[in-house]
């Protein structure tokens, strides 16, 4: 479901004398349906940048990326749109909303963006806050106002509502009490079991060995010219 083949990465620094600095070299890695794969390596080892990569914001200096078969780093725009509206979903650290739209619409927007019916989309989105512990009181405010575990959970809400065929995680359980974390562990079992392909950067070790197949380092990754520079 998510293949990535010989993929490398640069960062240009223009504004500091142009100068460019490699972070990966020949990537590879392939999770199939059902899998979950976590990102490991120590801080700055290229973790968030390869995510990043995948889900279509960083672009790649060489290689390929193919989610559901398209090539995300010579996709078109509207291709990478059309695969974060059917295919791929991402669950950011944190939440990025626009300011005003109530908590309920926010979780049920990408439902919404397929096409599904209104009733039918906040139905599902009521399911997951509830499962989630957000207060029903809260669904018809923004999210914008609420607690860095509340934001987090919506964000998880929004990211579990449509069961994409791919998804990626960065730190779902972070800033979660130990309740909630384990809804959102259970999240991601059913997900598995629907047939998702799943990507995530866990620190939390307990959850990682709970719901991850394997772990792939991504300092495995680094070009041998950073390496020496470490
Ligand atoms: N936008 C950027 N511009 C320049 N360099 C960047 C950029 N993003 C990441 N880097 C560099 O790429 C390397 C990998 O960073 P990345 O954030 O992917 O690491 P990480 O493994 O996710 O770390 P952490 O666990 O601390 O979040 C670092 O050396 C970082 O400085």
């Amino acid at each position: 479901m998510i293949e990535i083949e010989n993929l490398s990465k640069s960062f240009t620094l223009h504004n500091q004398s142009g100068i460019t600095i490699p972070v990966m070299e020949g990537a590879h890695l392939s999770v199939l349906p059902g899998e979950c794969v976590a990102l490991t390596g120590a801080s700055g080892a290229g973790k968030s940048t390869l995510m990043r990569m995948i889900w279509g914001n960083y672009l790649a200096a060489g290689g390929a990326i193919r989610v559901g078969g398209l090539d995300i780093t010579k996709a078109a725009p509207r291709e990478i749109i059309a695969l974060r509206r059917d295919t791929l979903g991402y669950v950011s650290q944190f939440l990025r909303v626009v300011p005003r739209v109530p908590t309920l619409r926010v979780v049920a927007e990408p439902l919404l963006a397929l096409g599904l019916p209104e009733a039918e989309a906040c139905a599902r989105a009521a399911q997951l806050l509830s499962a989630l512990n957000i207060p029903e009181r809260l669904w018809a405010l923004s999210p914008t106002t609420f607690s860095g575990g509340e934001q987090q959970r919506v964000n998880i809400a929004r990211g579990f509502v449509h069961g994409y065929p791919a998804l990626l995680l960065d730190e779902p359980t972070a800033s979660l009490d130990a309740t909630n974390r384990a809804v959102v562990l259970g999240l991601i079992e059913q997900a598995k079991a629907r047939g998702a392909a799943i990507i995530g950067i866990f620190h939390d070790e307990a959850a990682r060995a709970q719901v991850c197949d394997r772990e792939v380092d991504v300092t495995e990754f680094t070009p041998a010219s950073a390496r020496g520079a470490a």
